[in-house]
């Protein structure tokens, strides 16, 4: 290309969600007819939070990430008022919609979802990215059922400063809540309440109120309802994930090769509607 996009490039759709900062629009490129998801972030937002280095960091991560299971940044550009970021269009929408519709998910769903969160995030490990903000609403479907891990909330290996702990505790790890170094491994923390999630519909530590919650994370206190049944293995892998001390959690590798993933993850990576 001889110069860079402009909006006169794309043909905006309808609106495919909202975040703190900006809004996703579905899009098509005029040349191509390629559908793509355009966000749309307003610079005027940009300078009243201050996230202009972290904006540019994520999206200099974002486009170096190139993974089946991550959401691409195809590029961007800006006019006077706004920031637009070029990302794939997920056709399936948003897995936690699934999640709510549903209930709880299959085995066999909740394991393919379980094994390719820990191939992103192996990915992500190998080039010193913590992604530490791994929730349902981040995570996309594309029209085969694949998880696509949307979200420029990515962080470098480095702590960067703390987030404000807007939204929900549920998926922070301990050393998070309890503002303690973390690494990689809050990563693993999050999978093992995902896998939680994906199988009872809800998360293990929910309460009614966000100090609750916070005593539920720090103490580990795991239980497991007895409806719907779920089986030893799935359980197996949980307790071996929700572990207190960050170094005892099971790794990536190992999630790969644990019996449950094994016998129930669709190696494609893909899930039937
Ligand atoms: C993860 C949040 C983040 N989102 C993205 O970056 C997003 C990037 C991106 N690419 N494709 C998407 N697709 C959709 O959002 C989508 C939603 C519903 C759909 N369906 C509705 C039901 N129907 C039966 C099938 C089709 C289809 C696609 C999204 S969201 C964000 C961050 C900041 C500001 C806005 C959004």
């Amino acid at each position: 290309r001889r110069r860079g996009w402009s909006i006169a490039d794309f043909e905006i759709g309808k609106p495919l969600g909202r975040g703190k900062f900006g809004r996703v629009y579905v899009a098509r490129e005029v040349k191509s007819k390629y559908i793509v998801a355009l966000k749309v972030i307003f610079k005027e937002q940009i300078d009243k939070y201050n996230i202009h280095h972290q904006l540019k960091r994520e999206m200099e991560i974002q486009t170096s990430l190139s993974h089946p299971n991550i959401l691409r940044l195809y590029g961007w550009f800006h006019d006077d008022q706004r920031v637009f970021m070029i990302l794939e269009y997920a056709h399936g929408g948003e897995l936690f919609k699934e999640l709510r519709k549903c209930g709880y998910l299959s085995e066999q769903k909740a394991a393919t979802y379980v094994a390719s969160l820990a191939n992103a995030l192996a990915y992500c490990h190998e080039k010193d990215v913590i992604h530490r903000d791994i929730k349902p609403e981040n995570l996309l479907l594309d029209h085969e059922g694949r998880l696509k891990i949307a979200d420029f909330g990515w962080s470098v290996q480095s702590r960067s400063k703390r987030h404000t702990m807007c939204g929900t505790l549920d998926y922070l790890a301990p050393e998070m809540v309890e503002n303690k170094a973390h690494d990689y491994a809050v990563d693993n923390w999050t999978l093992g309440i995902l896998c939680y999630e994906f199988l009872y519909g809800a998360p293990p530590f929910e309460a009614e109120s966000q100090r609750d919650t916070f005593r539920r994370i720090v103490k580990v206190d795991l239980t497991f309802p007895s409806t719907p049944p779920v089986s030893a293995e799935a359980k197996n892998l949980i307790t071996r994930l929700l572990v207190k001390d960050s170094s005892k959690r099971l790794s990536l590798q190992k999630i790969l090769e644990h019996p449950w993933i094994i016998k129930n993850a669709n190696p494609m990576g893909t899930c039937d509607k």
